[in-house]
């Protein structure tokens, strides 16, 4: 098994908004990153992947079926949304198996996999618990559960991690990780931390355009030379992000440890620094036109 995604000249619009703007990409088995500012297009990219949405125009296939063909295209794809709920008062093993009944699984089926998801989720000694109980992070995995109860060779994930604490964001990126191994799971997220701790290949979306894919590794080099560390007073701060893009900051007494992206070296005291992803990020996103020039 080797699930793939095929998108060509991609256009989505809401009437006159233009959602994604001629996307070109391929995604292969593993974790795939889609980064992008609120409003980028992420959920529309993810929901026409999961059929949801119909696209204007562009050819789109999943594990080898055209997307419009909806109906083959949801048994190889899993989808978990941003805001995924069930009735408060449905356990944990109710949910389940009530979305797995309306997605047409066979009782024995459900049987078999219930269990074992819950298992995999950790949640199974959870299983009696009423939905409106589950914490944010429980919630979070039991809904990949349910997106997973048909074995799909594609899982697609909407910002999974938002107001998670930093034990359960882990927890959950290292089940995301693990589910990535024999499949596809696309994560989208604004949190660039989560990306660069899961995901090999990535996309950035701004403004329903596509603005760089490749490796999460490519991404971080391009901030190579332009990032470097000030200590500055707390005064000097201001005048310092009015000129350049502020990616850190670190107080101490009265002192700033500033991380900024320049071109060249900002102050006679500024110390060369190793890029992040979130640098490259930043710097991308064209923080400051003295670098944004340099990326394009
Ligand atoms: N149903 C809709 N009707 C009209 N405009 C919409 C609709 N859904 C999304 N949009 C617009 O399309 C653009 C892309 O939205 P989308 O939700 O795909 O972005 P996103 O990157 O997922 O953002 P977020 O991180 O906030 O969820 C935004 O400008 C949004 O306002």
């Amino acid at each position: 098994m080797n699930p793939k995604i095929h998108i060509r000249h991609l256009n989505k619009s809401y009437g006159t908004k233009q959602a994604l703007q001629d996307i070109n990409l391929d995604i292969e088995t593993g974790m795939f990153g889609l980064l992008g500012r609120n409003g980028a297009g992420k959920t529309t990219l993810m929901k026409t992947l999961a059929t949801l949405h119909m696209k204007n125009s562009g050819d789109v296939t999943v594990c080898g079926i055209p997307i419009e063909k909806a109906k083959e295209v949801r048994r190889c794809v899993g989808y978990l949304p941003q805001d995924f709920a069930v009735y408060p008062n449905m356990t944990v093993y109710g949910a389940m198996d009530y979305l797995g009944t309306l997605s047409g699984l066979p009782t024995s089926i459900r049987r078999e996999r219930i269990p074992q998801l819950l298992r995999q989720v950790n949640l199974e000694d959870r299983h009696r618990m009423k939905f409106k109980a589950l914490s944010g992070g429980m919630k979070r995995r039991l809904g990949i559960a349910q997106a997973i109860l048909h074995d799909p060779e594609v899982l697609i994930v909407d910002e999974p991690t938002a107001g998670l604490d930093p034990e359960e964001r882990i927890r959950f990126r290292n089940l995301l990780s693990e589910l990535a191994e024999d499949r596809i799971v696309i994560l989208s997220t604004h949190i660039v931390g989560d990306i660069e701790a899961t995901c090999e290949r990535i996309a950035v979306l701004d403004q329903g355009q596509l603005k760089y894919t490749g490796t999460a590794q490519e991404l971080t080099a391009k901030a190579a030379g332009k990032v470097y560390t000030v200590n500055m007073s707390k005064q000097e701060l201001e005048r310092v992000k009015a000129v350049y893009t502020v990616t850190a900051m670190l107080t101490l007494g009265n002192e700033v440890t500033v991380r900024l992206l320049a071109d060249r070296m900002p102050y006679p005291n500024a110390v060369p620094a190793e890029p992040t992803i979130e640098d490259a990020y930043m710097l991308m996103m064209g923080g400051h036109s003295d670098v944004r020039s340099s990326m394009a």
